[in-house]
Protein backbone atom coordinates (compact mmCIF):
# COMPACT_ATOMS: atom_id res chain seq x y z
CA UNK A 1 0.00 0.00 0.00
CA UNK A 2 1.30 3.36 -0.76
CA UNK A 3 0.72 6.18 1.18
CA UNK A 4 1.91 10.17 1.36
CA UNK A 5 2.03 11.69 4.58
CA UNK A 6 2.44 15.58 4.84
CA UNK A 7 3.19 16.21 8.68
CA UNK A 8 3.27 19.79 9.14
CA UNK A 9 4.93 21.55 6.30
CA UNK A 10 5.38 25.28 5.18
CA UNK A 11 6.70 27.21 2.47
CA UNK A 12 7.79 30.45 2.26
CA UNK A 13 10.05 32.40 -0.49
CA UNK A 14 11.94 34.88 1.15
CA UNK A 15 9.90 36.13 4.06
CA UNK A 16 6.45 35.71 2.23
CA UNK A 17 4.88 32.41 4.07
CA UNK A 18 2.84 30.45 1.42
CA UNK A 19 1.82 27.58 3.35
CA UNK A 20 1.77 26.22 6.75
CA UNK A 21 1.07 23.31 8.41
CA UNK A 22 -0.20 21.50 6.11
CA UNK A 23 -1.24 18.01 7.47
CA UNK A 24 -2.68 14.57 5.63
CA UNK A 25 -2.32 11.19 4.37
CA UNK A 26 -2.98 10.69 0.97
CA UNK A 27 -3.87 7.21 -0.68
CA UNK A 28 -2.63 5.25 -3.34
CA UNK A 29 -4.81 3.75 -6.41
CA UNK A 30 -7.26 6.66 -6.70
CA UNK A 31 -6.93 10.38 -8.04
CA UNK A 32 -6.60 13.18 -5.57
CA UNK A 33 -7.33 16.75 -6.91
CA UNK A 34 -5.93 19.41 -5.51
CA UNK A 35 -7.80 22.91 -5.71
CA UNK A 36 -7.56 26.31 -4.55
CA UNK A 37 -7.71 29.80 -6.10
CA UNK A 38 -4.94 31.07 -8.49
CA UNK A 39 -1.82 31.73 -6.36
CA UNK A 40 -3.13 29.66 -3.32
CA UNK A 41 0.24 27.60 -3.48
CA UNK A 42 -0.45 24.55 -5.02
CA UNK A 43 2.41 24.38 -7.39
CA UNK A 44 4.23 25.25 -3.92
CA UNK A 45 2.76 22.52 -2.37
CA UNK A 46 4.26 20.18 -5.13
CA UNK A 47 7.36 21.72 -5.09
CA UNK A 48 7.75 21.17 -1.54
CA UNK A 49 6.52 17.86 -1.53
CA UNK A 50 9.08 17.37 -4.54
CA UNK A 51 11.59 18.44 -2.45
CA UNK A 52 12.80 21.65 -4.70
CA UNK A 53 12.26 23.88 -2.02
CA UNK A 54 12.65 23.35 1.14
CA UNK A 55 10.64 24.73 4.07
CA UNK A 56 9.24 23.03 7.69
CA UNK A 57 7.39 19.92 8.44
CA UNK A 58 8.18 16.72 7.34
CA UNK A 59 7.47 14.64 3.99
CA UNK A 60 6.86 11.04 4.39
CA UNK A 61 6.78 7.84 1.13
CA UNK A 62 5.48 4.77 2.65
CA UNK A 63 5.56 1.90 0.17
CA UNK A 64 7.48 3.81 -2.39
CA UNK A 65 11.01 5.64 -2.25
CA UNK A 66 12.02 9.14 -3.49
CA UNK A 67 13.04 7.68 -6.61
CA UNK A 68 9.82 6.54 -7.70
CA UNK A 69 8.29 10.34 -7.34
CA UNK A 70 7.81 12.42 -10.42
CA UNK A 71 6.22 15.97 -10.38
CA UNK A 72 4.90 17.24 -13.50
CA UNK A 73 4.68 21.05 -13.49
CA UNK A 74 2.39 23.59 -15.50
CA UNK A 75 5.10 24.57 -18.06
CA UNK A 76 6.91 21.48 -19.15
CA UNK A 77 9.87 22.46 -21.88
CA UNK A 78 9.41 20.41 -25.59
CA UNK A 79 11.96 22.67 -26.97
CA UNK A 80 14.67 19.80 -27.47
CA UNK A 81 14.89 18.13 -31.11
CA UNK A 82 14.10 14.55 -30.60
CA UNK A 83 10.61 12.72 -31.29
CA UNK A 84 8.01 11.62 -29.04
CA UNK A 85 9.40 8.01 -29.09
CA UNK A 86 13.27 8.95 -28.11
CA UNK A 87 11.74 11.89 -25.58
CA UNK A 88 9.49 9.30 -23.52
CA UNK A 89 12.78 6.49 -23.82
CA UNK A 90 15.23 9.62 -22.04
CA UNK A 91 12.55 10.20 -19.89
CA UNK A 92 12.21 6.31 -19.19
CA UNK A 93 16.27 6.48 -19.23
CA UNK A 94 16.62 9.02 -16.31
CA UNK A 95 17.30 7.01 -13.50
CA UNK A 96 20.40 5.61 -15.35
CA UNK A 97 20.88 2.21 -16.82
CA UNK A 98 22.46 2.89 -19.60
CA UNK A 99 20.91 3.59 -23.21
CA UNK A 100 20.29 0.02 -24.33
CA UNK A 101 16.39 -0.74 -24.06
CA UNK A 102 15.15 -4.01 -22.72
CA UNK A 103 12.15 -5.81 -24.04
CA UNK A 104 10.48 -5.07 -21.05
CA UNK A 105 11.32 -1.34 -21.27
CA UNK A 106 10.50 -1.09 -25.16
CA UNK A 107 7.03 -2.51 -23.64
CA UNK A 108 6.38 -0.18 -21.19
CA UNK A 109 7.17 3.00 -23.92
CA UNK A 110 4.83 1.17 -26.29
CA UNK A 111 2.39 0.78 -23.58
CA UNK A 112 2.39 4.15 -22.24
CA UNK A 113 2.00 5.77 -25.95
CA UNK A 114 -0.92 3.60 -26.39
CA UNK A 115 -2.18 4.07 -22.95
CA UNK A 116 -2.39 8.02 -23.82
CA UNK A 117 -3.65 7.41 -27.63
CA UNK A 118 -0.13 9.13 -28.79
CA UNK A 119 1.32 6.10 -30.45
CA UNK A 120 0.61 7.97 -33.95
CA UNK A 121 2.82 10.86 -32.78
CA UNK A 122 6.34 8.72 -32.39
CA UNK A 123 8.40 9.76 -34.75
CA UNK A 124 7.29 13.72 -34.81
CA UNK A 125 9.31 15.78 -33.60
CA UNK A 126 8.46 17.60 -29.93
CA UNK A 127 8.76 21.22 -31.00
CA UNK A 128 5.94 20.40 -34.38
CA UNK A 129 3.20 19.34 -31.58
CA UNK A 130 0.28 21.60 -30.81
CA UNK A 131 -0.54 22.26 -27.16
CA UNK A 132 -2.59 19.74 -26.12
CA UNK A 133 -0.48 17.03 -28.26
CA UNK A 134 2.79 18.13 -25.64
CA UNK A 135 0.49 17.73 -22.58
CA UNK A 136 -0.31 14.18 -23.60
CA UNK A 137 3.37 13.78 -24.14
CA UNK A 138 4.85 15.40 -21.20
CA UNK A 139 2.18 13.41 -19.32
CA UNK A 140 3.66 9.79 -20.84
CA UNK A 141 6.95 10.82 -20.32
CA UNK A 142 6.09 11.30 -16.39
CA UNK A 143 4.40 7.83 -16.31
CA UNK A 144 6.40 5.98 -18.34
CA UNK A 145 8.99 4.58 -15.66
CA UNK A 146 6.08 3.58 -13.27
CA UNK A 147 6.32 6.25 -10.74
CA UNK A 148 4.23 4.99 -7.58
CA UNK A 149 4.14 8.82 -6.21
CA UNK A 150 2.80 11.46 -9.05
CA UNK A 151 1.69 14.93 -8.68
CA UNK A 152 0.83 16.79 -11.72
CA UNK A 153 -0.21 20.37 -11.98
CA UNK A 154 -3.04 21.03 -14.58
CA UNK A 155 -2.81 17.60 -16.74
CA UNK A 156 -5.95 18.68 -18.43
CA UNK A 157 -5.17 22.72 -19.21
CA UNK A 158 -4.54 22.25 -22.91
CA UNK A 159 -6.95 19.27 -23.65
CA UNK A 160 -9.86 19.58 -25.65
CA UNK A 161 -13.25 18.39 -24.20
CA UNK A 162 -13.12 14.75 -24.49
CA UNK A 163 -9.47 14.75 -24.33
CA UNK A 164 -9.88 15.66 -20.90
CA UNK A 165 -11.93 12.97 -19.79
CA UNK A 166 -9.76 10.31 -21.76
CA UNK A 167 -6.66 11.13 -19.91
CA UNK A 168 -8.50 11.49 -16.62
CA UNK A 169 -9.88 8.29 -17.33
CA UNK A 170 -6.60 6.85 -17.91
CA UNK A 171 -4.86 8.39 -15.10
CA UNK A 172 -7.50 6.95 -12.80
CA UNK A 173 -6.86 3.73 -14.15
CA UNK A 174 -3.01 3.72 -13.58
CA UNK A 175 -3.37 4.91 -10.21
CA UNK A 176 -5.98 1.70 -9.14
CA UNK A 177 -3.48 -0.68 -11.52
CA UNK A 178 -0.26 0.46 -9.65
CA UNK A 179 -1.80 1.89 -6.31
CA UNK A 180 -0.05 4.67 -6.84
CA UNK A 181 -0.89 8.00 -5.81
CA UNK A 182 -1.67 10.67 -7.81
CA UNK A 183 -2.34 14.32 -6.49
CA UNK A 184 -3.60 16.42 -9.90
CA UNK A 185 -3.78 20.27 -9.46
CA UNK A 186 -6.87 21.19 -11.22
CA UNK A 187 -9.54 24.18 -11.88
CA UNK A 188 -12.61 22.40 -13.26
CA UNK A 189 -14.68 21.02 -10.40
CA UNK A 190 -17.05 19.46 -12.54
CA UNK A 191 -14.11 17.19 -13.30
CA UNK A 192 -12.42 16.91 -9.76
CA UNK A 193 -16.28 15.88 -8.58
CA UNK A 194 -16.44 13.07 -11.81
CA UNK A 195 -13.11 11.84 -11.33
CA UNK A 196 -11.18 12.33 -8.16
CA UNK A 197 -12.11 10.25 -5.14
CA UNK A 198 -10.63 12.58 -2.46
CA UNK A 199 -9.65 16.56 -2.25
CA UNK A 200 -7.83 18.55 -0.83
CA UNK A 201 -8.56 22.01 -0.50
CA UNK A 202 -5.87 25.13 -0.56
CA UNK A 203 -7.14 28.41 0.74
CA UNK A 204 -5.21 31.19 2.59
CA UNK A 205 -2.07 29.64 3.20
CA UNK A 206 -3.41 26.32 4.84
CA UNK A 207 -5.44 22.59 3.75
CA UNK A 208 -8.47 24.16 4.48
CA UNK A 209 -10.39 20.51 4.09
CA UNK A 210 -9.45 16.86 2.50
CA UNK A 211 -11.10 13.50 2.24
CA UNK A 212 -14.06 12.13 0.10
CA UNK A 213 -14.45 14.84 -3.17
CA UNK A 214 -18.40 15.30 -2.32
CA UNK A 215 -17.31 15.82 1.40
CA UNK A 216 -14.97 18.36 0.80
CA UNK A 217 -16.32 20.28 -2.51
CA UNK A 218 -19.72 21.86 -0.74
CA UNK A 219 -21.25 24.99 -1.21
CA UNK A 220 -19.70 26.60 1.87
CA UNK A 221 -16.07 25.17 1.04
CA UNK A 222 -16.56 26.42 -2.85
CA UNK A 223 -17.68 29.85 -1.88
CA UNK A 224 -14.71 30.20 0.77
CA UNK A 225 -12.14 28.81 -1.56
CA UNK A 226 -13.24 30.94 -5.27
CA UNK A 227 -15.97 33.14 -3.44
CA UNK A 228 -18.51 31.71 -5.91
CA UNK A 229 -22.09 30.81 -4.64
CA UNK A 230 -22.53 27.52 -6.13
CA UNK A 231 -25.23 24.69 -6.12
CA UNK A 232 -24.45 21.01 -6.03
CA UNK A 233 -26.84 18.61 -7.59
CA UNK A 234 -27.05 15.73 -9.56
CA UNK A 235 -27.95 14.88 -12.57
CA UNK A 236 -29.97 12.85 -14.58
CA UNK A 237 -27.57 10.38 -14.82
CA UNK A 238 -26.98 10.86 -11.04
CA UNK A 239 -23.37 12.19 -11.62
CA UNK A 240 -23.01 15.45 -9.35
CA UNK A 241 -21.90 18.50 -10.55
CA UNK A 242 -21.55 22.21 -9.71
CA UNK A 243 -23.71 24.68 -10.62
CA UNK A 244 -22.58 27.85 -10.71
CA UNK A 245 -24.94 31.06 -9.53
CA UNK A 246 -22.43 33.89 -9.94
CA UNK A 247 -19.99 35.92 -7.57
CA UNK A 248 -20.48 35.70 -3.85
CA UNK A 249 -20.71 39.64 -3.19
CA UNK A 250 -22.41 39.99 -6.23
CA UNK A 251 -25.79 37.85 -4.76
CA UNK A 252 -25.63 39.15 -1.39
CA UNK A 253 -25.71 42.75 -2.76
N1 LIG B 1 9.66 31.36 -7.34
C1 LIG B 1 8.84 32.16 -6.65
N2 LIG B 1 9.32 33.21 -5.95
C2 LIG B 1 8.52 34.03 -5.24
N3 LIG B 1 7.19 33.87 -5.15
C3 LIG B 1 6.65 32.84 -5.81
C4 LIG B 1 7.44 31.93 -6.60
N4 LIG B 1 6.61 31.01 -7.14
C5 LIG B 1 5.37 31.33 -6.73
N5 LIG B 1 5.38 32.41 -5.93
C6 LIG B 1 4.22 33.02 -5.26
O1 LIG B 1 3.63 32.05 -4.41
C7 LIG B 1 2.21 32.15 -4.45
C8 LIG B 1 1.63 30.78 -4.77
O2 LIG B 1 2.00 30.46 -6.10
P1 LIG B 1 1.67 29.02 -6.72
O3 LIG B 1 2.28 29.00 -8.09
O4 LIG B 1 2.07 27.98 -5.75
O5 LIG B 1 0.08 29.10 -6.79
P2 LIG B 1 -0.97 28.13 -7.51
O6 LIG B 1 -2.00 27.80 -6.50
O7 LIG B 1 -0.26 27.00 -8.16
O8 LIG B 1 -1.58 29.12 -8.59
P3 LIG B 1 -2.26 28.90 -10.05
O9 LIG B 1 -3.60 28.27 -9.85
O10 LIG B 1 -2.38 30.31 -10.53
O11 LIG B 1 -1.32 28.09 -10.89
C9 LIG B 1 1.87 33.24 -5.47
O12 LIG B 1 1.56 34.43 -4.77
C10 LIG B 1 3.15 33.39 -6.26
O13 LIG B 1 3.32 34.75 -6.69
Amino acid sequence: MVNLTLERIGARYGRREILSDASARVQGGVLTALVGANAAGKSTLFRRIAGHLRGAGHVRLDGAGHNDLRYMPQDTGMSAALTVYESIILALKQGGGGWRLSSAELSKVDETLRRFKITHLADQQLPELSGGQRQAVSIAQTLVSRPKVVLMDEPTSALDLNRQYEVLEALRLYAKENDAVMVLALHDLNQVMRCCAHTMALGESRIQAFGPTLEVLTPDMIRRLYGIDSRVERCSRGCPMMIVDGPADLVSM
